[in-house]
C-alpha cells in the first residue's frame, strides 16, 4: 500500500496518567479502507488510545500523524478541524436524553456546519434512514432499545460524512443477535460510505467476523505484543497472551466468521 492509503499513523506513542504508564511504545498504521480493531484485556488501555486518536487524551511521548500533520503538535483550533473528519460513537451512545432521536442527529450539523435546516432536516433522515432508524426520528433515547440507541449514536457519528469511524465496544449490553446486526452495519458503513473503522471491542465473534487489522495491547508489560487482524491471530499467533484472549472464544463451537 502507498503512503497515501494510510490514513493515520500511530508512532512510538506512549499513553500514562502521571506516573503510571499505561502503554508505550504503541505503533501501528491505519490503512484507508480497514477495520481496524484495538484488543487486549480489560485495563489495558484500549479505551485510552482511542481517547489519544480523538483528541481527549494528550500522549506524553510519540506522534499521531493524521495525514502529514502531527496531531498533538497542532493548535486546538486545527485538532478541531481535523476533528470534523472523524465520528465517534462512544460506548454508552451518548445520546442527549433530552432531544429526541432526530435532533440528536442533527446536532453535530447545526453546531458544526451552516447547513439550511432544511437540508439538515434531510440529511438527518437520510442518516437515519441509513441505520435503519427513520421510524424513530421523534422517540426520544429513554423511548427506544439499546440496539437502537447504538444506531442512533451511529447515525450522528456519520452525520458530518467522516473519513474515519471511532467505535468504543459498540456492541456492548446487546444481545448476540442485535449484535450481529451492528456488525452487518458497521460493514456497510465501510463498505457503502468508504469509512475507516477504529474498534475497540471485547467481542471476539463481532472482532473475527469484520476487522481486517488490529493491534494487541498488553496490560502487564504496558505494551503492544502482536499485530495482525483478530482471524490471523486467533490462527496463527503463538504468544500465550494473545492465545488465551482467544481461546474465550475458541472454546466455543465453531461458526463461520469469515465474513468480509
Ligand atoms: N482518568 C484516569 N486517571 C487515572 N487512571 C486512569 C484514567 N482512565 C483510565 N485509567 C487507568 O488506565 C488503565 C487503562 O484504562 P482503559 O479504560 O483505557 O482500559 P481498557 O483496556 O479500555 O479497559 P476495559 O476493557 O476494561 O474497558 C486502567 O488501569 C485505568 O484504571
Amino acid at each position: 500500500m502507498s503512503q497515501a492509503d494510510t490514513l493515520i499513523s500511530v508512532r512510538d506513542l506512549r499513553l500514562s496518567f502521571g506516573p503510571k504508564v499505561i502503554q508505550q511504545g504503541v505503533s501501528f498504521d491505519l490503512k484507508r479502507g480497514s477495520i481496524f480493531a484495538i484488543m487486549g484485556g480489560s485495563g489495558c488501555g484500549k479505551s485510552t488510545l482511542l481517547k489519544s486518536m480523538i483528541g481527549l487524551l494528550r500522549p506524553t511521548a510519540g506522534q499521531i500523524l493524521v495525514g502529514q500533520e502531527d496531531y498533538w503538535a497542532q493548535s486546538g483550533l486545527r485538532r478541531r478541524d481535523i476533528n470534523l473528519h472523524f465520528g465517534v460513537l462512544f460506548q454508552s451512545a451518548a445520546l442527549w436524553s433530552s432531544m429526541t432521536v432526530g435532533e440528536n442527529v442533527a446536532l453535530p450539523m447545526e453546531m458544526l456546519t451552516s447547513l439550511p435546516a432544511d437540508d439538515i432536516r434531510r440529511l438527518v433522515d437520510l442518516k437515519l434512514g441509513f441505520v435503519g432508524m427513520e421510524q424513530a426520528i421523534d422517540l426520544m433515547p429513554s423511548e427506544i432499545s439499546g440496539g437502537m440507541r447504538k444506531r442512533a449514536g451511529l447515525a450522528r457519528a456519520i452525520a458530518l460524512n467522516p473519513d474515519i469511524l471511532f467505535l468504543d465496544e459498540p456492541s456492548a449490553g446487546l444481545d448476540p443477535i442485535t449484535s450481529a446486526r451492528l456488525d452487518d452495519l458497521i460493514l456497510t458503513l465501510r463498505d457503502g460510505l468508504g469509512a475507516t473503522i477504529v474498534i475497540v471491542s471485547h467481542e471476539l465473534p463481532s472482532l473475527f467476523a469484520i476487522a481486517d487489522d488490529g493491534i494487541f495491547l498488553d496490560a502487564i508489560t504496558h505494551t503492544p505484543i502482536a499485530h495482525g487482524s483478530p482471524r490471523d491471530l486467533r490462527d496463527h499467533c503463538t504468544i500465550p497472551e494473545v492465545v488465551a484472549f482467544m481461546k474465550r472464544e475458541a472454546d466455543l463451537p465453531p461458526t463461520d466468521q469469515t465474513k468480509g
